[in-house]
């Protein structure tokens, strides 16, 4: 397979980065936006980012009118700025088992490993002994699982638009293991023909002008090619002040962003600074050329105060908007430094660049595909924004969250209109977005990696609309070897990109990428390995400390003592949802001003809560990792890890809320064993035997004779407890027949396979007579409880059209009032290309590489623990370690891993190595549970505590033998399983 990559184990790819040098760290380097549930004003009013009294004030200045009138006077000095004044206030007030578990414990009781609480700390804890005898099928339990459906239940585009942000989708959850990602499916998006459109600048109106403080003057439009290009500019214009214009709408709480840094003092602030120099250097310049307008003027025409001050603020509009246009036609002359800084100033008020982001930004414009490795909070999407608006076609961006997407959305700067298409929207929200693409309203466009490949998405570039550039963030997706793999980011390639999009231009945006997961990303993207720009993955100004134990009093008493009494806004990160209750229950009822989120949460609420800490209404959230992602609240002040993150990268991702304005921010862990031994087993859950995948694989290609080229299913949640495997390693296998070296299949959209459809004006046959479509349903079709019940791709396949066809024409008769139907069964649709000559050969290949990325995500886990290890138990304390604080050998630690190929070794764990009764115990379990057909697999879990789709825990973890060997290595655990059955169904046999 071209493109992909080689795991040292050896495994399905075989890379042509093998050569590439080890990436180099050149230095250490040193805002979510809350969603409202309550009405449409909250779109358009960004969360502060600071907390200070520092907003952007509005315009105050003396009337430049003199007049001896004095009633004009009183109502000049009543009218003047109020329009800007009230909205500017406007935006700113708006916020935005086990009972008989006897035996001998496999493995003795092991936290006296660690050292107690040390009490040189700036804070002191007390350490206590961890909890042994804890519910391991709690964990399955309660596992953090965001929803799944996310193309059924999230959000509409208009509710994005409007009021609550609606994350109830599977997209929320950046764990692999807990969210599946289905592609699109196909009738979510009816695509118009495209209309050329080209990139004409507009008027500038309302929301422009309050955005840069003046008025709602309009000004005249004007072609490009009137200031010097034949070049047409990109659209720098502005939208009207409608409810319709959501892309301003969320971009205008850009204007309500607070400039002063409260907290200040570091290089983080000193953008905002220039910001207010820079607004107040543009206003002089421009209210001076407007002063002699206004003399001219003065005299001739009797006129309000209002009508005057429209008429200036149109002008300094003007100017403005002229010195915007001028500043992109230099840059896109020569990007120079100079005039890369200058274009900075004006669209983000900021007056330099921060480490890493002019080097990409001159790459991007060169046209050479770029990898861009910057620390959480370091500015990578200011890369794009401000190249977009530079480069001629749009920018795509790709991200993996709807949340995130929104997120981005909302922080472009005002001169930089922005949409997004995902899964979510209704009908005619997408038409509404294409009509903006189409009539050139858009430069900066967010797409989800499964729709992005869409063939109607695709269809949609084809003519009329050029993209420049392609970014994608959290790149690291891309790799099976990174902590967050997504499947449908596997099928971002570059060839793919050239041959559908004729994208030459791919920027690739990480934080947290081992050297593996970057070669991986940068081989799919082929970007070479000159072109890869990495500054240490740690900002220097999080202070990170680690103590034994975990229970609520040690959070309580850290939370309560310096320095983070002083704190004011503290994220509390744990690993599963009914502790992220139990806790923030506990700091309530201790005074403590704290809320619970996680993915069980209704998406109202949770955006709820979010709007709530991002404006300071509380001080604590206490979460799962389904919160953060896009969270840049400037202000977190510290991140405790009552869990331990599933990988260094997790960490990294999650300190990285803290002090994003550059202030120094404290980041604790607790540590203990318990948690390990849980993480551990539960990295266990995705893997499949050979055996299973072997007849997984007979399923897909099971008639393939017949189905050659034709739509084939497979509903994912009936096949999910049959093979006992969850969806999206369903969902990944598919993938990877895909895209493998041999492509076997084509993944189409996903569809709801099952139709039950009822006739309501012409008798079926009658109708059957001059529709072919409904012919073939009749025939096709079981009647169930009066209602014709067919497979969607059987009838497609038996008239010869698509699936999305067939959708169509069922759409149609029913708009005419012919039938009814309902539609059931979300499946993955595919085409078969090949028919594998050898299945076994084929599933052993899957096998295999489904085993190495299993042993990937233990080894990570094992990164992370021994990290927080090595500083309880060996850090000597001798560069500048001290108490519980080990910034320096952590940061060292982590430097080390992202930077070392630490995953592709196995590394010293606390994992048992044998047990005297495992063997009997598992003979105990098979004789006790005879009538089940077991794999090994399948006891090896059972014996872990991890539950599956065909083990469940609501069965399972009533046995006692449930989750009884957890602190033993699982592969140790596979084998004894493996030799038991053996001798079981020996016995059996005889
Ligand atoms: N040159 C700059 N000067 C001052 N502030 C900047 C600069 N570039 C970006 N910022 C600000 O830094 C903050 C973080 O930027 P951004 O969200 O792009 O970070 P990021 O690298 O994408 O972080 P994450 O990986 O967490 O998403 C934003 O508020 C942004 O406006």
């Amino acid at each position: 397979m071209a493109g992909n990559t080689k795991n040292k184990k050896g495994g399905l790819f075989s890379s042509p980065f093998a050569s590439l040098s080890p990436p180099i760290f050149s230095s250490m380097d040193s805002d979510s936006d809350s969603d409202s549930d309550s009405d449409g004003s909250h779109v358009s009013a960004t969360p502060p980012r600071d907390f200070g009294p520092s907003s952007p004030p509005p315009p105050s200045r003396p009337p430049l009118i003199s007049s001896t009138n004095s009633s004009v006077r009183a109502r000049a000095s009543s009218s003047s700025y109020s329009k800007p004044k009230k909205k500017f206030s406007h935006k700113f007030s708006s916020s935005p088992s086990d009972a008989n578990r006897t035996r001998i414990d496999p493995v003795p009781a092991s936290e006296d490993a660690f050292p107690t609480f040390s009490a040189n700390l700036p804070f002191q804890i007390r350490s206590r002994p961890s909890d042994q005898n804890r519910d391991v099928s709690a964990v399955d339990r309660s596992l953090e699982t965001l929803p799944a459906g996310f193309f059924s239940k999230s959000a509409s585009f208009s509710k994005i638009r409007r009021s609550t942000l609606n994350f109830d989708c599977v997209e929320d959850d950046p764990s692999p293991s807990s969210a599946p990602i289905p592609p699109p499916k196909a009738d979510e998006i009816t695509v118009p023909e495209c209309s050329a459109a080209g990139w004409l600048p507009e008027e500038l109106d309302d929301e422009a002008a309050v955005g840069y403080g003046i008025s709602s003057a309009k000004v005249a439009k004007k072609h490009s090619n009137l200031i010097g290009s034949n070049v047409p500019l990109p659209p720098v214009k502005f939208r009207k002040c409608s409810a319709e214009g959501n892309f301003v709408k969320l971009n205008l709480k850009r204007n309500k962003r607070k400039f002063l840094n409260k907290r200040g003092g570091s290089s983080y602030s000193s953008g905002r600074r220039s910001y207010r120099k820079y607004k107040k250097k543009m206003r002089s310049e421009s209210e001076a050329k407007m002063e002699e307008g206004v003399c001219e003027e003065n005299g001739l025409v009797v006129e309000t105060m209002a009508e005057n001050n429209q008429r200036r603020e149109s002008k300094r509009a003007k100017f403005e908007h002229e010195s915007l246009k001028e500043a992109i036609l230099a840059a896109r002359d020569e990007p120079s430094d100079e005039n890369l800084v200058k274009l900075l100033s004006l669209t983000h008020g900021y007056d330099s660049f921060r480490d890493g982001q002019l080097e990409a930004i001159k790459m991007v414009l060169s046209g050479k595909s770029t990898m861009l490795v910057l620390p959480t909070g370091a500015g990578k999407s200011l890369c794009y924004q401000l190249s977009s608006l530079i480069l001629h076609g749009i920018t795509l961006v790709v991200s993996p969250l709807v949340a995130l997407m929104i997120d981005q959305l909302k922080q472009l700067p005002l001169m930089i209109h922005g949409g997004l298409f995902c899964s979510s929207q209704t009908p005619e929200e997408v038409s509404e977005t294409l009509r903006l693409l189409q009539q050139g309203d858009i430069k900066v466009l967010f797409v989800s990696p499964e729709r992005l490949l869409n063939a109607e998405f695709l269809s949609l570039f084809s003519a009329n609309v050029s993209i420049s550039l392609v970014v994608v963030d959290e790149a690291h997706c891309v790799s099976e070897w990174s902590h967050n793999f997504r499947p449908s980011y596997m099928r971002l390639r570059a060839s793919l990109l050239k041959a559908k999009l004729n994208v030459d231009c791919v920027l690739a945006m990480t934080a947290t990428a081992t050297t593996t997961t970057l070669h991986a990303v940068m081989s799919a993207l082929e970007i070479p390995s000159t072109n890869l720009i990495q500054k240490a993955p740690l900002r220097d100004n999080l202070q990170l400390s680690v103590s034994l134990s975990r229970n609520r009093q040690d959070l309580l008493m850290l939370i309560k003592s310096p320095p983070f009494t002083e704190v004011r806004s503290i994220i509390v990160y744990c690993k599963f949802q009914f502790e992220t209750d139990v806790i923030s229950r506990y700091l309530r009822d201790n005074d403590i001003d704290a809320k619970g989120y996680h993915g069980g949460i209704p998406a109202k609420d949770r955006s709820r809560i979010q709007e709530l800490f991002c404006t300071n209404k509380i001080r604590v959230v206490v979460a799962t990792v389904a919160f953060g992602m896009g969270l840049d609240k400037r202000d977190v002040g510290a991140v405790i890890h009552y869990s331990l993150p599933g990988s260094l990268e997790e960490y990294v991702q999650e300190i990285g809320r803290a002090g994003r304005d550059g202030r120094s921010s404290y980041c604790h862990l607790f540590l203990e064993d318990d948690t390990y031994f849980k993480l551990r087993s539960l990295k266990f859950s995705d893997g499949v035997d050979q055996y299973t995948i072997n007849k997984f694989l007979c399923e897909i290609f099971s008639n393939n004779k017949k189905l050659q080229g034709k739509v084939c299913s497979l509903v994912t949640e009936s096949a999910s407890p049959k093979f006992d495997m969850k969806e999206e390693v369903m969902f990944t296998l598919l993938t990877q027949l895909e895209l493998g070296e041999v492509q076997f299949l084509r993944l189409l959209p996903q569809i709801n396979v099952t139709c039950s459809l009822s006739f309501h004006k012409t008798p079926p046959d009658v109708l059957a007579e001059r529709d072919v479509v409904v012919a073939e349903i009749l025939k096709k079709s079981e009647m169930k409880q009066g209602e014709y019940v067919f497979d969607i791709p059987t009838v497609a396949n038996s008239i010869g059209i698509t699936t999305t066809d067939l959708s169509n024409q069922l759409q149609n008769l029913k708009f005419k009032g012919e039938v009814r139907y309902k539609l059931k069964d979300q499946a993955c649709c595919y085409t078969i290309v090949e028919v594998p000559a050898d299945l076994c050969s084929l599933s052993a290949h899957l096998t295999k590489w489904l085993s190495e990325v299993e042993s990937c995500k233990v080894r990570k886990l094992d990164a992370m623990f021994n990290a927080a290890t090595f500083a309880l138990n060996s850090c000597e304390k001798l560069h500048g370690c001290c108490g519980a604080q080990h910034t320096p050998c952590l940061q060292r630690r982590i430097l080390d891993y992202f930077n070392e190929n630490y995953d592709n070794y196995d590394l010293p764990n606390k994992m048992g190595q044998s047990s005297l009764f495992l063997r009997a115990d598992m003979k105990v379990f098979l004789q006790s549970n005879s009538q089940a057909k077991f794999t090994p697999r399948a006891v090896a879990r059972i014996m872990h505590g991890i539950a599956s789709p065909a083990y469940t825990s609501t069965m399972w973890s009533k046995t006692h033998f449930w989750g009884r060997y957890s602190k033993i290595d699982f592969q140790v655990v596979l084998e004894a399983a493996k030799a038991e059955l053996i001798n079981f169904v020996g016995k059996d046999a005889t």
